[in-house]
């Protein structure tokens, strides 16, 4: 066992590391994070005993490492060094074979070739063995360096193995392969620490996670304890999201794009209108990307939708006049369109033609019906309607008094009416054409009141994935609804394919994908239908406590052993979040 307890490390009077106490199993990885300067070598070579703390003591298996002899020491720990200079010309045979300078007087033994020449292979670097080292390309030297460092505790299933930054300069696949044979290294007896700057990396290979700032331990534990946005953001200063990945469970953190505009600190250059700048730049993305949201990009820019989709095409969009209710009962001409909902979680796309509405008893919405789908429409929030031709395609779009898209009907091609769309977009095609003034303020939302919620939302998000997953498996009917401040649209099937990629999720109908890219900080309620003996429903609200999406499954799929595996779970992380 490693253990550390309370040290300081003081040079010329400033403390660069201050009452450091942490201990190291026999098989445990170790990786140890924090920004540059936060004194990760610093503590390595105290570790490694090349230096000795001001305060505080570092032993391995019982014994403080001063009471070892350096060879004894030689033979129980090996460090690799964030730096690695090397001058003379040795060949990469020679320096990986320094690594077992302790272990013999004056010549290797066979044992000592053949840890070498194992270690060689493992890291790659037989084809250079003969090759001189400065001739090296910096990803190569690293991994000689390594080799180095591993034949040295090759055969000592009781060692310490310090790294630090090993994989700085390797490719993705010998990153890979460094911290797997790093971990597989460690399952075999060896305590492991490793400093590393990627922090995904750190939570797929290590089984704990230390965080340094400022000298001192900021946190420590399994990644999923410690991964958290706030610890991030304390350690490096980054706004980062945290989400799990539903397959190994670990934590995987993607960092927000920081923007700066060299305006602010680079006089030299000409100057240009930052804003112009900034709106060209997200209306090329938008125009470019089609997972960017143009709602979040309007967002973005402090425009409404409307505004944002007025000045990416402003030659291809024309203003309806809004006699909304008429021209709904014209979409039927359209044979095939795709409707599309969007709102705060993702967006949900129905494939299948528009019926002649009919309208509610209390004459407030219209619904709208074709097959299994059901559209229920309130078009008294339908403020503007524009017929858009771009690249993306043919569209009627409509948007609330804020300039919020609510709803959208695009033309598929092959399938839908062309003609009647040309002939549908000069009918109703307003004569003023100035009537695109919204205000920005897109908040529109249906709120509810606050629900409990699970105390751990990726557990929720998983268990949640898990039971459309089981409804899927089992072929079973699940319906969707997909909740928007215009109203709601309600889906009910067997879900024919599902595709997680973490987070974008896609539950794919026969003739509609509910696609959900926002799944950031949703929270998950299992919720009891008292009406409804057959069904429960999930609801996913987004981050503003609006509900977003209701997935309802037949109560006999929950009973199945899996689910309710899953749904004890979700039980208990509610009662554990209600104490
Ligand atoms: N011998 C020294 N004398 C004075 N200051 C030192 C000495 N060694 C390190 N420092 C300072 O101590 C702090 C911690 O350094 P250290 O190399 O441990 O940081 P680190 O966390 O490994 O950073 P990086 O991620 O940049 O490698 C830094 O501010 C560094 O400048």
């Amino acid at each position: 066992m490693l253990r550390v307890e309370k040290i300081t490390y003081e040079v010329k009077g400033r403390k660069l590391l201050k009452d450091v106490s942490f201990q190291l199993r026999k098989g445990e990885v170790l990786a140890l994070l924090g920004a540059n300067g936060a004194g990760k070598s610093s503590l390595m070579r105290l570790l490694c005993g090349d230096t000795v703390p001001t305060e505080g003591q570092v032993s391995l298996m019982g014994k403080p490492l001063q009471q070892y002899s350096p060879i004894e020491l030689a033979k129980k720990r090996a460090m690799l060094a964030q730096h690695n200079n090397m001058s003379m010309a040795f060949k990469v045979r020679e320096i990986v074979q320094m690594g077992r300078y302790p272990h013999y007087r004056s010549v290797p033994s066979a044992h000592d070739h053949e840890i070498v020449d194992e270690v060689m292979d493992v890291c790659g670097i037989s084809n250079f063995a003969d090759r001189s080292y400065l001739s090296l390309s910096g990803g190569e030297q690293q991994r000689v360096q390594l080799a180095r460092v591993l034949v040295q505790i090759w055969d000592n299933p009781d060692s310490l193995l310090l790294l630090d930054e090993p994989v700085s300069a390797l490719d993705l696949q010998f990153q890979q392969q460094v911290l797997a044979l790093t971990k597989a290294l460690s399952r075999k007896g060896l305590m492991v620490v490793v400093v590393l700057h990627d922090i995904n990396l750190a939570a797929l290979y290590s089984d704990r996670i230390l965080m340094l700032k400022n000298g001192r331990k900021w946190c420590e534990g399994t990644p999923i304890e410690v991964m958290e946005k706030q610890n991030i953001y304390t350690v490096f200063s980054v706004q980062a999201d945290v989400s799990i990945d539903t397959k190994t469970l670990q934590p995987i953190v993607k960092l927000e794009e920081l923007f700066l505009d060299a305006d602010q600190f680079n006089t030299k250059l000409p100057h240009t209108a930052h804003a112009d700048k900034l709106i060209d730049g997200c209306i090329k993305d938008y125009k470019s990307d089609p997972f960017y949201r143009m709602d979040e990009v309007a967002v973005e820019m402090g425009l409404s939708e409307l505004q944002l989709l007025k000045m990416a095409y402003p030659q291809q969009i024309s203003v309806l006049i809004p006699d909304f209710g008429t021209l709904l009962t014209e979409f039927v001409k359209l044979g095939a369109v795709y409707s599309i909902v969007y709102n705060k979680v993702g967006y949900m796309e129905l494939k299948g033609m528009y019926s002649l509405p009919i309208r509610d008893q209390n004459q407030r919405t219209w619904i709208v019906q074709y097959g299994a789908y059901r559209m229920i429409l309130d078009i008294t929030k339908w403020k503007v309607g524009v017929a858009v031709c771009n690249e993306w395609g043919q569209s009627f779009q409509f948007f609330d008094e804020k300039g919020a898209l609510l709803h959208k009907v695009a033309l598929i091609e092959g399938s839908s009416n062309r003609a009647e769309f040309e002939a549908l977009r000069t009918r109703y095609k307003s004569l003023n054409q100035d009537m695109l003034q919204t205000n920005t303020d897109s908040s529109s939302s249906v709120s509810v009141p606050s629900l409990p919620v699970y105390g751990n939302r990726s557990i929720a998000l998983s268990v949640w994935k898990g039971i459309v997953a089981q409804s899927f498996a089992q072929k079973t009917t699940a319906s969707c609804s997909m909740i928007h401040a215009e109203g709601v649209y309600a889906y009910e099937g067997r879900i024919m394919i599902l595709v997680d990629q973490g987070e974008r999720y896609q539950i794919i109908y026969p003739d509609c994908t509910i696609t959900l890219d926002r799944l950031q900080g949703v929270k998950i309620v299992l919720e009891k239908n008292e009406t409804d003996t057959d069904a429960a429903t999930f609801s996913l609200y987004a981050v503003n406590d609006t509900v977003a999406l209701q997935f309802r499954v037949e109560k006999k799929l929950l009973a199945h052993p899996v689910c309710a595996d899953y749904v004890l779970e979700a039980q208990a992380e509610q009662i554990k979040n209600s104490i």
